[in-house]
């Protein structure tokens, strides 16, 4: 059966092909808004010195749930989550299922200092330089949608251009997909098949995990007590979307859910 992820990367071939006709990466380059000589903002370690470790997704709406916050606006949304203690922010770019735009990184890096995650389906080398000139610091790229090949060549023309990279595995199997290149494994508690999300995910990796990367539980985290749970099996990053975003005010959501994790 044709899953959501299918349709996700099929719609993903055909928008990365045209905006590639439409501006060349030399042109891509030449009139982006963060010159690639300057220097990236380490996500990996804003996460690792963090006791938190929150990276607060900006997500307009999700295949799984539908709109969360038609109206959210990155201006607001995106300075109070920097008030409120998050150690990094993920940008939705992906327009047709979450109601992001590249638009939106571009101002997410104007509006805070934030390492910040270009959260795309990422089949190409192309969005990678887009990332990077609309001002992400740190890519993911997702085992789901790659082979390990892609994936290495992938993480590697990241780290060229100073793009850290998180790869999200949902299996054990997934794991065939790590590589030198892969900064931070994020071990994704939704399965993008059937949606059906569960924590008990980061769980049950944690201990696969190769030590020397740092580990982030990704989806469905709604309880402050989760992280501390997660931290005492080596966690290290969050990635909180729905949480915050469903709220009307995301970056107040936050303040409070932070005073909630017990020490
Ligand atoms: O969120 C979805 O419904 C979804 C469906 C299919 C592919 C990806 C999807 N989400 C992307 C994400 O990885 C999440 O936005 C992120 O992990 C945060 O999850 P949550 O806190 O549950 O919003």
């Amino acid at each position: 059966m044709k899953d959501i992820l299918q349709d996700i990367i099929a719609n993903k071939r055909i928008e990365v092909a045209r905006q590639e006709e439409a501006i060349s990466l030399q042109t891509l380059v030449s009139m982006g808004s963060t010159r690639l000589d300057l220097p990236t903002r380490s996500m990996r370690a804003a996460l690792a010195a963090s006791e938190a470790g929150i990276i607060a997704e900006f997500k307009r709406k999700s295949p799984s749930k539908g709109w969360l916050h038609p109206e959210a606006n990155v201006r607001e949304v995106l300075p109070a989550y920097e008030l409120a203690g998050a150690s990094a922010c993920s940008v939705l770019t992906d327009s047709l299922f979450f109601g992001g735009s590249l638009g939106d990184l571009a101002t997410a890096r104007k509006v805070v200092d934030l390492p910040l995650l270009r959260k795309d389906f990422i089949i190409n080398s192309y969005q990678l330089y887009q990332a990077r000139v609309m001002g992400a610091d740190a890519v993911l790229l997702i085992a789901a949608c790659l082979t390990p090949a892609e994936c290495l060549s992938l993480a590697e023309t990241a780290h060229s251009l100073q793009l850290e990279v998180l790869l999200e595995v949902h299996s054990q199997q997934e794991l065939d997909h790590l590589n030198p290149h892969v900064d931070m494994v994020g071990v994704n508690n939704r399965n993008l098949g059937s949606f059906h999300t569960d924590v008990e995910n980061s769980f049950r990796l944690a201990e696969l995990l190769p030590k020397e990367v740092l580990k982030v539980s990704e989806s469905g985290i709604a309880n402050p007590q989760l992280i501390a749970r997660l931290r005492k099996v080596g966690y290290r990053g969050f990635l909180i979307g729905e949480t915050f975003m469903k709220e009307a005010d995301p970056g107040l959501t936050l303040t409070h859910f932070k005073e909630a994790i017990p020490c």
